[in-house]
């Protein structure tokens, strides 16, 4: 981003479970920093003009035959450089060392003694140069490439970290960007400022104000349709957009007939109510349900909605008038996966996501937190002055309840879905539980039991409560609700909902869960 100048780091994406981990960590140093893929030419390496780079860790080995290397440019370019893992082992393969597969892996938890406590080892909270670490590898650095000193050790890997002093490169074999490192986030706040320089002027503030300018000059006179979902991403981008451009800024809320209860009359209260912005109300819940009507396929389904959402916001365009750009909530996790060099990963769901708009759409697209983490919005959104109950409200999916009501989706189950989930919510936040939790809601199953209701028997619908805690959505365990809250909530379930007669909580993590059931 051209409004951030070089005070800012290059991670480059060798395949790491953890590399926006990496990310997250040199942020929370405030220093600002983005991931390209591993094969990254060295002209965008050096246009971006970071301060330095970090290599990251990754699956292969560098002795496999298509193994990931940088250009090798990158050593020249007079540049701080930190390999983690698999990018130790390739500043080991590629400058000279030797790098071998060892007969002992190291998996999680190790001690590592630290036997030169400079530069990337200052400052550390440790007693007996020892500190805890966690490894994840087969590979290990065997012997040092030449200009290389060893600066920490395990029992298992006598070269744990390796630095070149005169060339400025660093080298760990462990994941400094876990938090079962302990002393890891100092680490990399140690190589960003104390090695490369930056300063720690990353904040939202700054964010703020070179986005609008950049949003201004981007869009120009032009005018701006903006999905507005209520959720968090969408309703910050809109307020923010806002404040670049005022009334050429219209918001489309769709009612897709898969919202919650209350939810349409809400959104629509917030925006034109308390932000005065042109929100036009879109009640499109008839088309949602008639493509709808007997597909149970939890991919048909979502494929169905994702691509309705495009007929909506197209048909509303030709109905209110030019507008060029379609801005929406779009993150960084979202776009960075599309450009990891995991290659094409499984699927596992497609995701309603309005980034995945066919090439030929009839708008530009404007993101304005393309670069941004989830949690860095809510902090945009407090600093915009935007109320709590909008920053810190659970995600909510797309295809809404469309994926929660398991089986053929009909308006009455939806109805009954509506219930029992505003029951939960409504406890969760009784209980002061609201902002522990990631996300709370109900799934309604295609299962039928037995109970026995006032001496009659039932044959109703059974409903799981799914929680969980989260940071990022990408790995979640389900949360430890106090028996006495899940009691309540499941009473008042069973008795105010009717078609309900039984429910069940989820205990399952992520993975090998996910958080929604379809
Ligand atoms: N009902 C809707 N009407 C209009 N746009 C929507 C609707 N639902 C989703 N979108 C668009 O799809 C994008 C992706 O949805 P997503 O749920 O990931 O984000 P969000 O709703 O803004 O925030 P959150 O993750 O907190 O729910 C939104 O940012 C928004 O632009
Ligand atoms: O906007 C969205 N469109 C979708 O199609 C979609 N599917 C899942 N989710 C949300 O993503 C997070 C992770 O969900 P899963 O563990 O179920 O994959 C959770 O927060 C889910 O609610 C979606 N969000
Ligand atoms: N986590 C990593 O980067 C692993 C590197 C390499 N694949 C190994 O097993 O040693
Ligand atoms: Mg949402």
């Amino acid at each position: 981003m051209s409004t951030i100048d070089s005070n800012k780091i290059l991670i480059l994406d060798f395949g790491s479970q953890y590399t926006q981990l990496i990310a997250r960590r040199v942020r929370e140093a405030r220093v600002y920093c983005e991931i390209m893929p591993f094969n990254t030419s060295i002209e965008i390496i050096r246009d971006f003009g970071a301060r330095g780079i970090i290599l990251s860790g990754g699956p292969a080995s560098v002795f496999a035959e298509e193994a990931p290397l940088p250009d090798k440019a990158i050593f020249d370019l007079g540049l701080p450089i930190l390999g983690i893992c698999y990018g130790m082992q390739l500043i080991g393969h590629t400058q000279g060392g030797r790098v071998a597969t060892s007969a002992k892996r190291e998996f999680g938890r190790a001690k590592l003694l630290i036997d030169n406590q400079q530069d990337l080892f200052a400052d550390l909270d440790i007693v007996d140069n020892t500190c805890t670490v966690w490894m994840s590898h087969g590979d290990k650095v065997e012997q040092l490439p030449p200009g290389f000193e060893a600066i920490a050790h395990t029992e298992n890997a006598p070269i744990a970290a390796m630095r070149n002093g005169e060339r400025r490169i660093w080298a760990i074999q462990f994941h400094p960007e876990v938090v079962h490192t302990y002393e890891g986030a100092t680490m990399l706040a140690n190589f960003v400022h104390k090695i490369c320089g930056c300063e720690p002027t990353w904040n939202m503030t700054n964010f703020i104000e070179s986005k609008i300018a950049e949003i201004r000059e981007t869009v120009g006179d032009a005018s701006v349709l903006c999905a507005l979902s209520g959720g968090v991403d969408s309703s910050v981008a809109a307020v923010l957009i806002h404040r670049a451009i005022g009334d050429r800024l219209t918001c489309v809320f769709v009612n897709n007939g898969l919202l919650r209860k209350n939810e349409a009359e809400a959104v629509v209260k917030t925006f034109r109510d308390h932000y005065h912005m042109n929100l036009h109300y879109e009640d499109a819940s008839d088309r949602f349900l008639q493509k709808l009507a007997g597909v149970s396929d939890p991919e048909k389904k979502r494929k169905i909605i994702g691509n309705e959402f495009i007929y909506v916001f197209e048909d509303v365009k030709k109905r209110l008038g030019s507008f060029d750009f379609l801005a929406q909530g779009t993150l960084y996790p979202d776009v960075i996966e599309s450009v990891s060099v995991k290659g094409p990963s499984a699927v596992i769901k497609s995701h309603h996501n309005v980034g995945g708009l066919p090439e030929n759409i009839d708008f530009k697209l404007l993101e304005p937190f393309r670069e941004l983490f989830k949690d860095e919005v809510r902090l945009v959104g407090l600093e915009l002055g935007m109320p709590d109950e909008i920053v810190h409200r659970h995600p909510f999916p797309g295809p809404g309840l469309g994926i929660r009501v398991l089986g053929e989706i009909s308006k009455e189950r939806l109805d009954v879905l509506r219930e029992a989930d505003h029951i939960f919510l409504e406890e969760i936040k009784m209980a002061d539980l609201y902002r522990h939790i990631w996300q709370a809601f109900v799934v309604l199953l295609p299962v039928n039991t037995v109970g026995v209701m006032g001496d009659e028997r039932t044959y109703e619908n059974a409903c799981a409560l799914r929680a969980v805690t989260s940071v990022d959505g990408m790995t979640a365990d389900w949360a430890h609700i106090p028996y006495e809250v899940l009691a309540r909530i499941s009473n008042r379930i069973i008795n105010e909902v009717k078609g309900i007669n039984r429910v069940v909580y989820d205990i399952s993590s992520k993975p090998p869960g996910t958080i929604e059931w379809e």
